[in-house]
């Protein structure tokens, strides 16, 4: 076999210097060096140095290795007694200024989203994530109820994540036929309050979650009187409704969980009540590069031993518990965003 061209090596050092890459950035957001430099104007790397107190040659370094994957940009000097470092930004280190894309950023480098994608090698062999041997936890749930840091920041980028995708949900959601919605592990109440807000025939919202969720919950004095929180634990008992809101929570958890949630649900679903789950609606026509959602899959996998499912499967889960799916629903231009499966009794 001839040795690999120059070009597909390049290919190949550029996918495996990746975790230098979300590192490199996860250190820019903490030295919040985007908030130093103004939207439209641009920052001598002296005095940027001087601001953030650190080592002007190595911040020259780092902001240049930054400017070769799109984060900030490099002007060129036509002074002649200046001769490099004035940076200005770009619309990647511009929303490096944004707290919801700063939590995503926290979250995705934090101690277990790391520590758990050090078992892939086992996970591949096992098709489980072990968690209790790489982090002495069952899951990553018990784990964020000792590491409150942590808990708020992943908290923090649901919601962040949530404001992104609520226009789109939004677009082919219906809740006007609803008097009551449960938003089942709802964390911080975004969505919830969205739909409140957009449907005012919903007489009553219960933002439903673990204890130590709710109680790191505080909202602002225009609380929607219709919303309240409530803590509890979906595989013991869930509050009576006629929806049931399920976002990103089904493909945090295997089969057997998967349905002992619904199987809650079935207890206290109201005659003719719905069950709104939102993920990714894994495609197996998607192949190859049009497959770019296999990297949630596999996240799904290796930090709650969970899974993106494909249609097939969701039918699988409601066989299992005694419900049917009505409908799916997808934004009809955007591929590989969050569907929504109507789920109903049998
Ligand atoms: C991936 S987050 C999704 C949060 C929110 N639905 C969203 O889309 O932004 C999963 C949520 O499930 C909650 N959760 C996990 N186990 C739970 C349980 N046994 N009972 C209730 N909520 C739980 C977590 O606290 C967390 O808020």
């Amino acid at each position: 076999m001839s040795s690999p061209s120059f070009e597909i090596v390049r290919q190949f050092y550029t996918i495996m210097n990746g975790h230098q890459k979300s590192k490199a950035v996860e250190v820019c957001t903490k030295l919040r060096i985007a908030e130093h430099i103004a939207p439209e104007s641009s920052k001598s790397v002296g005095e940027l140095s001087k601001e953030l107190q650190v080592h002007e040659d190595t911040l020259y370094r780092f902001m240049r290795a930054l400017t070769s994957i799109g984060f900030f940009h490099e002007e060129e000097i036509t002074d002649t007694n200046k001769t490099h470092g004035i940076f200005k930004h770009t619309q990647l280190s511009l929303c490096l200024r944004d707290q919801g894309v700063r939590d995503i950023i926290q979250m995705r480098v934090s101690p277990f989203q790391v520590l758990s994608w050090d078992g892939l090698l086992n996970s591949v062999k096992t098709g489980i994530s072990n968690h209790q041997e790489t982090l002495n936890y069952p899951n990553f749930w018990e784990y964020l109820k000792d590491h409150k840091e942590e808990e708020v920041i992943f908290n923090r980028s649901m919601t962040g994540l949530t404001n992104q995708y609520i226009p789109i949900l939004l677009s082919f959601s219906d809740y006007s036929k609803f008097e009551k919605v449960v938003d089942l592990g709802g964390g911080q109440g975004l969505f919830l309050k969205i739909i409140l807000t957009n449907y005012q025939n919903i007489k009553e919202g219960i933002n439903f979650d673990m204890k130590i969720v709710i109680e790191n919950n505080h909202h602002g004095e225009d609380l929607d009187k219709r919303y309240s929180d409530q803590s509890g634990d979906f595989f013991v008992s869930v509050p009576e409704s006629d929806c049931y809101v399920l976002k990103n929570i089904i493909h945090d958890w295997n089969d057997e969980s998967a349905i002992s949630i619904f199987k809650t649900i079935n207890k206290s679903i109201r005659p003719g009540g719905k069950i709104y789950v939102y993920d990714l609606i894994n495609d197996l026509n998607l192949k190859n590069e049009k497959y770019p959602t296999g990297w949630n899959d596999l996240n799904m996998l290796m930090v709650c031993n969970g899974k993106e499912r494909t249609l097939q499967d969701l039918e699988y889960l409601a066989k299992e518990s005694g419900f049917k799916i009505d409908e799916i629903r997808r934004h009809s231009t955007i591929p590989n965003a969050l569907g929504l499966t109507i789920f109903s009794k049998i």
